[in-house]
């Protein structure tokens, strides 16, 4: 029997859903296969081997090597640092510091910065979003009609000693009031070696087949970024994975996987690019009386503040963001 038939029948065993496979018998033996159209997280094509979808499935995330090249990342952290030098002026971009620093003294340099969100008018980072190797698996996911909903590149500082570099463990699909959850994925590339010294991602495999949890603020003594919201309450015993990568290796993950990265223990600034795609087809949810109303609300504040506007809604702020890179804009 082959290794993904063998998979196969893990998978099964593990996820314990009767409806979503068929009884079969092969010499003698009652085994369990999942149908074609029973691996729900992903679309049956011509990239993804039988493997990798039930990798994905069972997982929540497959990590591919080597998917972008040194010399796109190069080009990456160049326009990075043109945005730290405040040579460019990007409509839209937020630029982020860390809270152990947001009060102090401004320094127009990268170590100042701990995140760059909403980059989406900025040609050279925003190509990482269309880049076709990354959009060519994004489809796996979405189908064809995508979206690029929010963009990142993250440069976690060194750990000021308050451990306020770490990003608490959370769910994507928090912040996002658009579904189905099955049709977004998340790309995160490391811009160069990321380790658990630096402060690599974490996942919990198989947390995906959960469902979303209440986020709020972590207790943590030294102080936690805005909007940086954590589950409030995860299983300590779930087995944790850390995602060591190279420079140029990629993840794919499904917004409802639970993830963090621990803090940087280093002394440079641990560079990552990611998107959050979505299909085109999703549609948007009224998240109130919901877990993400907090989130909700907290936006729509920083929407208001920022462009001095009263009446913008959660969903608004996804809409006006998101940007389309493949196919038709249907419904976001
Ligand atoms: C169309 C409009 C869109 C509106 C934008 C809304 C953003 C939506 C975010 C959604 C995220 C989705 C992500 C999905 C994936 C999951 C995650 O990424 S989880 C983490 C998400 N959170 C963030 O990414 C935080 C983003 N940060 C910011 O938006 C900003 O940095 C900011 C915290 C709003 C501050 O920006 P700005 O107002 O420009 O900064 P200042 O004017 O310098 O400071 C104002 C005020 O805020 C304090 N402050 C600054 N940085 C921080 C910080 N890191 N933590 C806590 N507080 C901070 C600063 O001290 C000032 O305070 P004061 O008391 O008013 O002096
Ligand atoms: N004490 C804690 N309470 C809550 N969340 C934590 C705690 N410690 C770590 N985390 C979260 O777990 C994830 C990574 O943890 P990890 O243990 O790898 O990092 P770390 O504790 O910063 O560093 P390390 O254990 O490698 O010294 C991150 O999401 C981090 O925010
Ligand atoms: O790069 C990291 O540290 C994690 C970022 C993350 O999970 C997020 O911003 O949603
Ligand atoms: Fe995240
Ligand atoms: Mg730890």
């Amino acid at each position: 029997m082959s290794r993904a038939a063998d998979r196969l029948k893990v998978v099964v065993n593990h996820l314990d859903r009767p409806s979503s496979f068929v009884q079969a018998s092969t010499s003698g033996q009652n085994v369990a296969y999942y149908q074609p159209q029973a691996l729900r997280y992903s679309f049956d094509n011509d990239l993804l081997s039988t493997e990798q979808r039930i990798s994905y499935e069972e997982d929540g995330f497959l990590l591919i090597k080597g998917l972008v090249s040194g010399e796109d990342i190069d080009r990456f952290r160049a326009a990075f640092e043109r945005i730290c030098r405040r040579e460019v002026q990007v409509p839209g971009l937020v630029v982020m510091r860390d809270v152990s620093i947001a009060k102090s003294e401004f320094v127009p340099d990268q170590k100042a910065i701990s995140k760059l969100q909403d980059f989406q008018e900025e040609p050279e980072l925003f190509r990482y979003c269309s880049l076709p190797q990354i959009l060519n698996y994004v489809e796996c996911f979405t189908g064809p009609n995508i979206m690029a909903m929010h963009t990142m590149l993250i440069n976690k500082p060194p750990d000021t000693g308050n451990k306020t570099s770490r990003h608490p463990m959370h769910q994507d699909l928090h912040y996002f009031p658009f579904r189905p959850a099955d049709r977004i994925v998340c790309s995160w590339t490391a811009m160069e070696k990321v380790n658990r010294q630096n402060g690599c991602l974490v996942v919990l495999p198989g947390s995906h087949h959960g469902t979303l949890k209440e986020h709020d603020y972590p207790e943590w003594e030294g102080g936690v970024n805005k909007m940086y919201h954590g589950v409030r309450d995860h299983d300590p015993n779930h087995p944790r994975v850390h995602l060591e990568m190279e420079k140029g290796d990629t993840v794919f993950f499904h917004p409802l996987l639970i993830h963090g990265s621990g803090k940087n223990q280093t002394q440079g600034f641990r560079k990552a690019i990611s998107c959050h795609y979505a299909s085109a087809d999703c549609y948007y949810i009224d998240v109130r009386g919901t877990t993400q109303e907090n989130i909700g609300q907290e936006v729509k504040e920083i929407a208001a503040r920022k462009y001095a506007v009263d009446d913008v809604t959660f969903e608004d702020t996804w809409a006006v963001r998101g940007r389309l890179v493949q196919g038709e804009r249907t419904n976001l």
